[in-house]
């Protein structure tokens, strides 16, 4: 393994894994770390911790570290989301902070950019689209509401050390400067770098100037530059193999309550038998996970939605009467336990909504690695992975996917 990744979140993870397995590496998504690796260039290790306590994200992502570097990695991503998902008390920059002290390196790369999706970076501004991150949908994100899009300003409020900033102007002046810049950010002490990119060949200059840094933060877009590298050293083996396709009956599970996860459900139920969870009663143990499993299998010749997405309005209201912390805990195990009781009912094709959700729904079904297929819509890949035979998986995270993403992905994980 050459290049070793840590997710925070599972739709990121697969997000991720799909930039690199286009890219031209060999690329496998394990479920947590540990066991063996098998054959591949990439490993991104999917953790659930973008929304946890920092101390737990710090010890989980050096656990998955460590068992990268036992699997030979030269270079690291660790991989948040291209809208910077955190809090002021959150993640993002105690698990850099950390990895930089466990890979004895003092640089750190801080670029989330993905424009295939949007998302630019421009002075230390994060842009989704034509508007600033706390006006893009984002400030009303249930779990990690994102209300300052200057990013050096809201990371230093979760870092020991100063963050650094290099600006676009420096991207694009050439390796050499770039490479200076970075000298300048070190000498200065700041390990944490702040860089702009607006499009892919900004990407890919800072990749191939990151040739050599041990550690590399971002989105998927910061890895775009990166498998050039190890090709350029002979290091890829062109080991990228066509997924399996599994056939079987299918369901959507959403849980997410992006804007554009609210525009996909209503699409998708348009022409579809679809299931609003009512969290109230789910909240109150009435609605049972078995009531739900019948209900989709009644349906499973046409693909059934089942889906918590809501408007903010309706999210704030469940999480003022409920707790958010308890809404999101309910929420996230129903569609665990949902998803392992369709797929030990026969389903082999299953479309998932949301990271949270999506990581929920991967962990209850224990499977410990996935494989990357085509890309359904931009950073968003088909996966196939085993539990009682093959299963096709799609991951989506919240803002991801055009409208018609569901039915799209449903003929592409598999077949009917
Ligand atoms: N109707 C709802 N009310 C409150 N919280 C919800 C509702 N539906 C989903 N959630 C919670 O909101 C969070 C959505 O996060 P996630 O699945 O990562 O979606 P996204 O990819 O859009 O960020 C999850 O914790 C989920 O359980
Ligand atoms: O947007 C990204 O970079 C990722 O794919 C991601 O992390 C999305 O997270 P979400 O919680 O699924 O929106």
């Amino acid at each position: 393994m050459l290049l070793g990744a840590i997710a925070d979140d599972f739709t990121g993870a697969s997000d991720l894994a799909n930039t690199l397995a286009k890219e031209g590496m060999a690329t496998t998504l394990f479920v947590g770390a540990g066991g063996k690796a098998g054959d591949c260039e990439a490993g991104v290790v999917a953790l659930k911790t973008r929304s946890i306590p920092a101390a737990d994200a710090v010890a989980q992502s050096l656990y998955a570290a460590r068992w990268l570097m036992d699997q030979g990695c030269r270079q690291f991503l660790f991989k948040y989301c291209s809208t910077f998902d955190s809090t002021p008390h959150g993640n993002i920059g105690p698990v850099t902070e950390a990895l930089l002290d466990l890979l004895g390196t003092d640089i750190a790369i801080v670029c989330p950019a993905f424009p295939a999706t949007g998302r630019r970076i421009f002075m230390g501004h994060l842009f989704v689209g034509d508007r600033l991150l706390n006006e893009s949908g984002m400030q009303n994100h249930p779990l990690t509401p994102m209300t300052d899009p200057d990013l050096r300003r809201f990371l230093r409020l979760q870092t020991k050390g100063e963050v650094g900033a290099i600006h676009l102007d420096t991207v694009r002046s050439g390796p050499e400067a770039l490479s200076s810049a970075f000298a300048a950010e070190r000498q200065a002490g700041h390990r944490l770098v702040v860089t702009d990119a607006i499009d892919d060949d900004d990407l890919r200059r800072i990749g191939k100037v990151a040739t050599d840094h041990r550690l590399i933060t971002g989105g998927s877009g910061i890895a775009i530059g990166l498998p050039r590298n190890f090709r350029d050293k002979n290091l890829l083996g062109n080991k990228v193999r066509p997924l399996p396709v599994p056939t079987g009956r299918g369901a959507v599970l959403c849980g997410s309550c992006s804007s554009m996860s609210q525009k996909q459900v209503a699409d998708y139920s348009r022409d579809n038998p679809h299931y609003a969870l009512d969290t109230g009663a789910l909240m109150a143990g009435k609605l049972t996970v078995s009531e739900v499993t019948d209900w989709v299998l009644q349906n499973s010749h046409a693909n059934p939605l089942v889906y918590s997405t809501a408007d903010p309005g309706t999210v704030s209201s469940a999480q003022a009467a409920f707790g958010r912390d308890s809404v999101a805990t309910t929420i996230e195990r129903f569609f665990g336990e949902l998803a392992l009781a369709l797929v030990d009912s026969g389903v082999r094709r299953l479309v998932v909504g949301g990271g949270e959700t999506s990581g929920a729904v991967v962990e209850a079904l224990s499977v410990r690695s996935l494989r990357i297929g085509a890309e359904i819509d931009p950073g968003v890949p088909a996966l196939a992975t085993e539990r009682n035979g093959l299963l096709g998986l799609a991951l989506k995270s919240g803002n991801f996917g055009a409208v018609d993403f569901f039915a799209k992905a449903l003929q592409q994980v598999g077949t009917a």
